[in-house]
Parts: C-alpha cells; structure tokens; sequence
C-alpha cells in the first residue's frame, strides 16, 4: 500500500498500561498480575513498556510494588522498561531496581500540577533539574511528560503557548522525548494540529510523543491528526486501561489494540501482535473483573 507522504511508515507505541493503565485502580493486584502482564507485553512485541512509578505510595497506593515488579519481569534484549520518577528519591529507588529509564512529569496548567505533585510548576521543574544530573551520570534516558496539554480539569483551557513552554523547559534540560498528556481527554484533532504545530516551533517533531486519553471519544482522530503533524511515537494503555488520579472522570487511555488496528489498516509498521495485545488486555481484564475498553479487542473476541 502506498502511503500518502505525510503519513509515517513506522510508528513506536509506548505501553503504558502496566502503569498509567493500573494506578487509578482501586482494589489491589498482585505483584504476580503486574509482572504477567509486563510480560505478556513483551511477548507481544512491544519496545517500549512504562512498568510502574516510584512515587509517594500515600499519594498513588496502586504503585507501591513498583520495585518488586521491575526485580520479577523478564526483560528482553533491546525493550526498554521505564518508571515515573517525581523526585530524586523516586529516582534514587528506580535506579536501586535497575530501572534504566525514568519519565519525570509536570503539567502545562498550575492547578493540575499542585493537585498532582502538591507543587507549582516551576518548583516540580526545579525537582527535576537533580534527575537529570543523577540520570546523566548513571547514563540513564529521561523521557518527559506534559499533562494537561488540551484542557485542565481545574482550569478548564490551556493555551498551546503554554504548553510550549513547559515541553521546552523539559527538553532544554536533557528529556529525550516529550509526551504530550491530553490528561482528560477533551482534545479535537484540529486542536492536537495546533498544538504540535506550536510546540514543534521550539522542539523537532521527533522528539514529540501523544498521549491520549479516550474520555471523549477523540483518542484515535488525535492521534491521526498527530499522524498528519509527523508525529510517531504515541503512548496507548492494553485494554483501554486507566486514568489519572488527579483527574476526577477521565478515563483510560487509548487502547493500544485500537491503535494497533487503525496503524494496521494505514500500513503503517509497529512490530507488535495485535491478536496477542488482544489476549494480554483480556486477561488481564479477568484479573481486575473489568470490561475491556478496546472496541478492537471485543469485537475480535465475540466474533
Ligand atoms: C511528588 C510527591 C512525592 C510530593 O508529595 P509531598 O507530600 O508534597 O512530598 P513530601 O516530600 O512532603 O513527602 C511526603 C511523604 O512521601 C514520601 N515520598 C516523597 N517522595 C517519595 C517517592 N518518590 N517515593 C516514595 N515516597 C516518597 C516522603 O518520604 C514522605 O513520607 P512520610 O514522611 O510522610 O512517611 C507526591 O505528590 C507524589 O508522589 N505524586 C505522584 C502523583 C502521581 O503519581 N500521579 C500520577 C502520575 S502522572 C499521570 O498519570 C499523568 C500522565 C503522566 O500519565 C500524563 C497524562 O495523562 O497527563
């Protein structure tokens, strides 16, 4: 199939469900049931696996196995498995796991980043400055996240302006890669457009992610329309799994089976095994007593 030239012909997925996907869940999973699915993912093809976060277990209880999860995984040449770090302690207790690969996250819009990480932005940032200085020195890669980049529960619009800002500070200060949160969901393409548009004025497009979260219905048209802004790395949750704690009512993000799909169907390469995404959403699922949030996955499974 040819593609239209804008359209990358490979495109990286970020699997965030063991994390993003499994933090807002209330009833407690096992260690065992994180570590099967981590691995379920990895033998399903995917490169790059966020597998917990080293953060106040009084502000995220869900995560507080993080280290026991990392020690349990298999770990497959080349896959990186990284972990949210919103301090250097978090950092300090990621590395002592043998986490390679951290994300710090910080928020475009005030009232988020106070809820979230009970600071203001540039204080979070200021957190930041010494993981990346321990991160250099260990020869660790920092990705960086931006959440709240289309709208903030709190404040309602965030302006694409500020947006750039905070991915630049983020960038400017050695993050790899930026994602870009739409935390609550309510972005429209033309609005994801103009936003990668003006943040791509100060950071080249790849080094821009998308992280969408599906409460509106708009994941997948955002991430096309991201597609259209040379955008192709794109962070997704098995199974649709998730939502942020500090943001009341979003829901999961995008489910990576349902991106795996559409990918598919515009030829463009990922390296993953939708059929085993399905399977790995699925049990998982079981697991949480759940319905599974990939349109994809339960059509394939009821057919
Ligand atoms: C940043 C803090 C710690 C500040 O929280 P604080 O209460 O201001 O911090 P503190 O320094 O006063 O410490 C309070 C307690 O936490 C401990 N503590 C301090 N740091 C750590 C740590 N790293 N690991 C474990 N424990 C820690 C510290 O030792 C102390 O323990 P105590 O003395 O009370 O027993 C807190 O706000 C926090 O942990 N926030 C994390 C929130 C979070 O994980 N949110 C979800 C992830 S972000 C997200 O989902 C959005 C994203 C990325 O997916 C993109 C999108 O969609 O938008």
């Amino acid at each position: 199939m040819s593609l239209p030239l804008s359209l990358p012909q490979h495109v990286s997925l970020v699997e965030v469900g063991p994390r993003d996907g499994l933090q807002n869940e209330s009833r407690p999973i096992s260690i065992e049931d994180k570590v099967r699915l981590v691995d379920d993912l990895t033998a399903a093809g995917l490169g790059h696996i966020e597998v917990g976060s080293f953060v106040s277990p009084k502000w995220v209880p869900q995560m507080a196995g993080s280290a026991q999860v990392f020690e349990q995984i298999q770990r497959r040449e080349g896959v990186i498995y990284s972990a949210l770090a919103p301090n250097l302690r978090g950092f300090e207790d990621a590395l002592a796991a043998g986490v390679r690969e951290v994300a710090v996250f910080a928020a475009a819009s005030e009232a988020f980043s106070q809820r979230n990480l009970n600071c203001s932005i540039n204080e979070s940032l200021e957190r930041f400055a010494p993981i990346m200085q321990a991160a250099r020195l260990h020869g660790l890669r920092v990705r960086g996240y931006v959440s709240c980049v289309l709208g903030c529960p709190y404040e309602g619009r965030v302006s694409a302006e500020q947006v750039a800002a905070v991915a630049n500070e983020l960038h400017a200060m050695g993050c790899y890669e930026i994602s870009l949160g739409d935390t609550i969901g309510t972005g429209t393409p033309g609005a994801t457009r103009a936003l990668f548009n003006t943040v791509a004025g100060q950071i080249p497009r790849g080094k821009l992610a998308g992280h969408f979260h599906d409460t509106y219905g708009q994941a997948l048209v955002n991430i096309y329309a991201s597609l259209e802004e040379g955008i192709h790395v794109f962070d997704s949750s098995v199974a649709g799994l998730g939502g942020c704690p500090y943001a009341k009512g979003a829901s999961g993000n995008v489910a990576t089976e349902d991106v795996l799909y559409m990918l598919e169907g515009l030829g463009i390469e990922t390296g993953v095994d939708l059929e085993q995404v399905i399977q790995a959403g699925q049990r998982i699922c079981d697991v949480l007593e759940r319905s599974n949030g990939s349109r994809v996955a339960k059509a394939r499974l009821s057919a």
